[in-house]
């Protein structure tokens, strides 16, 4: 559904990417990971076509939306639904009206259908009933969960999550894994996960993916990754400061 082809990225002086191959099935979720730093972010900015590449191509359902101009783009962008990495909820707005947001913007729906989609998304990851709660006065896993209550209210086909579990505890991070699955299955999305939580890849990926060196340098199955005899790929997975990548 989604390809990266031969993606190249440069910020001034400094490489990010140089030479981004990977295919991202349909209805299926790819995990990226990869060091601090390492690009992660720049991949999914050019998945969402807020980043053009300085080479290459990005391919959505075959068509490169690297040469697209804003109107077709802005097509292609409804299609997708996105978890930022703080979640990104707007502090004056209620819970409900940050899951309205897209819908207010995006569609014409009269206001009593907005509260029902909104209620049926909040319900939909867990959290019923929150709608007059203000973001302060949720907990960090429970703001994650707006987050993707309001990534998914336009029903996207496509959900790209930035790092859905930096900060929370070990059993919000399963929880958030979990949500992440859950919603991927029911919803038949495609999804696309940047995390450093290398067990929560495991139980979630279909695909995963590594990023080195500005390369995917390894793409397989959670079980491919883990028989890996790559020694780059090996030192990542097992987080050993000792090893080919240099880390200090
Ligand atoms: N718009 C930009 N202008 C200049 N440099 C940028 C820009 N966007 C990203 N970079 C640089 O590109 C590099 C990769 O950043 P990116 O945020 O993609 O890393 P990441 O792999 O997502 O890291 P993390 O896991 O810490 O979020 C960084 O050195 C960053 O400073």
């Amino acid at each position: 559904m989604i390809e990266l082809r031969d993606v190249h990225k440069s910020f001034g002086r400094q490489k990010v990417l140089t030479g981004v191959n990977l295919a991202i099935p349909k209805g299926k979720t790819t995990v990226i990971i990869g060091r601090s730093g390492g690009g992660k972010s720049v991949i999914l900015k050019h998945i969402i076509g807020l980043i053009k590449p300085d080479e290459g191509q990005v391919l959505v359902d075959g068509q490169d939306i690297t040469i697209m101009d804003d109107r077709a783009l802005n097509q292609v962008r409804r299609r997708y639904g996105m978890l930022f990495q703080d979640a990104a909820l707007f502090d004056s707005m209620t819970a409900g009206e940050n899951v309205a947001f897209p819908l207010r913007e995006h569609t014409r729906l009269p206001s009593e259908e907005i509260r029902l989609v909104v209620s049926e998304k909040l319900a939909l990851v867990g959290l019923p009933g929150v709608e007059n709660k203000m973001p302060s006065q949720l907990s960090g896993g429970m703001r994650k969960r707006v987050g993707l209550a309001r990534a998914i209210a336009l029903d996207p086909e496509i959900i790209l999550f930035d790092e859905p579990t930096t900060g929370l505890d070990p059993l919000m991070t399963d929880a958030i894994n979990r949500l992440i699955n859950e919603t991927q299955q029911k919803l038949g999305v495609t999804a696309v996960v940047i995390s450093h939580d290398i067990k929560g890849a495991y139980d979630t990926a279909h695909n995963m993916a590594m990023l080195y060196d500005g390369r995917i340098i390894m793409s397989g199955t959670p079980e491919e990754v883990r028989q890996s005899t790559d020694p780059v790929v090996r030192q990542f997975v097992n987080g050993r400061a000792e090893g080919p990548i240099k880390v200090v």
